[in-house]
């Protein structure tokens, strides 16, 4: 399994909220290892829950010392294991928790290049290098206050979302450095720079402080997408000096423009671990923003993942934000964008109805139902939120109706109902609707020229969260779908959503748990060789044509035309539908 000399290493990281991964590639972009340090279990001496500490007050945060301690334990039980050569890993990078954020004292970028190898990373930098010992985790909803005063200053939801990319979240990084600087000022103070989670790894590895990667940096509420700069309306949210604040970011945050390492490895993990003292960092970016660098992903192709809850991530170079998704700057494809849509009725709605047509949680009937070519919901259409929906924005609801078609106007009108002929046809319903909301919000994402020229959906006019939308709008297929995520082993769910969705370039299956530090390894490899001359083709390119299509995807075929026209019908219900949550 040791590559010969010739050969190459690839390492790609997760720092996620409870674990650090480390994954290692050959040139062959087959899977060597994989490492992972659990927080809970092999750092139990923090006394994390999941990887955080929760306070009453919604606060949620992180000890950065235990990440520090895990970077030097991955890297330990690695050097151990007899497969893998270390010296002949020639890059790294790697994703990370995306909106953490990691706040250094004065004394802390000047530590970094001093490291000695003969003592711990803990023993250098901390507490010395932090001005704050925790890090806010994703999981924070204490910036209530600070997420207003965002969205009020740029003139509200739609305005913050048009200029970031997202409308104020409390998770953001934005909101939440304005709440340590006014409810902690002194640390505000002592805080020479701010390094996102992705960015502190990237900075320990390199022994040297690294700005933030701009892809990532979209995750913050402060970056102005179409200016590529901070905006210094939003930045005035957390310091009227905002020539200091843009100083604390680290200047400029690295574009994608052209892959470049960020530094090279830090002499003390060559010594300590005897890695390759020539070993590129290339950057590092947020979790799902490294998802979709794990898969050949293609502009208008989609990721469904499956999951507890439903999210979409997809490939687009269309700039269409909306409160209700986020968009991020691509962080391998020059001008393009990852779009992220977050569902948060997924699985668990699923779940009830297939618990009240089997009582031992037997998914069998709930799948017979969904793939009944007799059970008729023709004219039915439900949405199902047993939890407060994010799309649409809307508190716990359940709503069914029958349709039917105005006999004097291009209208469609709705009956509601408390229930349908049988439980039956709210498993077809579930899946049909959640799937009909994706095509739906995905749509104003996909390129012009996915437009199916062969359907005429007239030109009437639907509703969907904060935009009016001609039907037409929905002519759009996307080319690929890919499918991860617990749910996407059931085929009468995947087979549904794929008819719904209509992609025309086919359907893939993917069982990718570790897709996010995978995202890293070929980002990994690809700048590395990108960077050394030895290929030029743009990262998509080079991905599609190196990836293992044998074995890393299952193909689940075409989707058929008939079967994705026939929910033309239903976007003007769900539309209408949607209108009385
Ligand atoms: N055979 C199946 N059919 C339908 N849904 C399934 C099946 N197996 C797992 N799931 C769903 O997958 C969900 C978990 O997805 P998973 O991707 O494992 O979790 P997470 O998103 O939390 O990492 C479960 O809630 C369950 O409803
Ligand atoms: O906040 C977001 C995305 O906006 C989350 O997706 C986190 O980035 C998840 O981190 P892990 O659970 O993987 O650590």
């Amino acid at each position: 399994m040791t590559a010969d000399k010739t050969g190459a290493f690839y390492l790609g990281f997760d720092l996620s909220t409870q674990q650090l991964k480390c994954l290692v590639i050959d040139q062959n972009l087959a899977l060597i290892h994989s490492e992972t340090i659990g927080f809970d279990k092999d750092l139990s001496h923090y006394k994390t829950t999941k990887g955080v500490y929760l306070h009453e007050d919604g606060t949620v945060e992180c000890p950065v010392a235990m990440w520090l301690e895990a970077v030097d334990l991955v890297f330990e039980r690695m050097s151990k294991h007899k497969h893998i050569d270390l010296s002949l890993v020639r890059a790294m990078s790697g994703s990370c928790q995306q909106h953490g954020s990691v706040y250094w004292a004065e004394a802390g970028p000047g530590l970094l290049p001093k490291l000695d190898a003969k003592q711990s990373l803990k023993q250098q930098l901390y507490p010395e290098a932090f001005s704050r010992n925790v890090a806010p985790n994703w999981q924070d909803h204490s910036t209530g206050e600070e997420c207003q005063k965002f969205e009020e200053s740029c003139g509200g939801a739609a305005q913050l979302a048009q200029t970031t990319g997202s409308r104020a979240h409390h998770r953001f990084t934005g909101p939440q450095i304005m709440k340590i600087a006014k409810k902690e000022p002194e640390v505000y103070r002592a805080t020479s720079k701010v390094s996102l989670v992705s960015s502190f790894l990237a900075s320990i590895l390199a022994g040297e402080f690294t700005p933030l990667e701009e892809a990532d940096a979209c995750g913050m509420n402060l970056y102005n997408i179409d200016k590529r700069d901070y905006d210094d309306k939003l930045l005035r949210n957390v310091d009227d000096d905002t020539e200091a604040l843009r100083s604390k970011l680290g200047g400029p945050p690295i574009t994608s423009d052209k892959p470049a390492p960020v530094g090279i490895l830090s002499p003390y993990f060559v010594e300590k671990y005897g890695l390759n003292p020539e070993c590129q960092i290339f950057p590092f970016t947020g979790d799902n923003l490294a998802t979709i660098c794990s898969l050949p992903l293609q502009p208008n192709d989609v990721l469904v993942s499956l999951g507890t809850s439903t999210t979409i991530l997809l490939v687009t170079d269309q700039y269409h934000p909306s409160p209700n998704y986020h968009l991020f700057i691509h962080p391998t494809i020059p001008r393009h964008y990852m779009g992220m849509i977050c569902y948060c009725n997924g699985a668990l709605a699923r779940e009830r109805i297939r618990d009240q047509l089997s009582e031992t949680h037997d998914w069998e009937p709930f799948n017979a139902a969904v793939t009944s070519t007799t059970l008729d919901t023709d004219n039915e259409i439900a949405c199902y939120f047993p939890l407060g929906e994010i799309v649409p924005n809307v508190p716990s609801s359940y709503r069914r109706a029958t349709f039917a078609k105005s006999p004097d106007s291009q209208k469609v009108e709705l009956e509601l109902k408390d229930a349908f002929a049988d439980v039956a046809h709210d498993a077809k319903n579930i899946v049909e609707s959640q799937a009909l909301s994706c095509r739906v919000r995905i749509s104003p994402l996909l390129s012009e020229d996915c437009a199916d020229p062969s359907v005429n959906l007239g030109d009437s006019m639907v509703h969907f969260d904060y935009d009016d939308f001609p039907l037409s709008e929905y002519k759009k297929r996307p080319r690929r779908a890919f499918f991860v995520g617990g749910a996407s082993k059931n085929n009468a769910i995947v087979e549904r959503f794929a008819q719904v969705l209509g992609a025309t370039n086919g359907n893939f299956r993917l069982e990718t748990p570790n897709s996010c530090a995978l995202g890293g390894c070929y980002r990994a490899m690809w700048s590395h060789l990108h960077y050394e001359g030895l290929t030029n083709a743009p990262f998509d390119n080079f991905l599609n044509e190196q990836f293992r299509w044998e074995t890393d995807v299952q193909s689940l075929g075409l989707t058929n035309d008939k079967d994705w026209q026939y929910f033309n019908n239903k976007i003007q219900a769900l539309s209408e539908l949607e209108k009385t949550l």
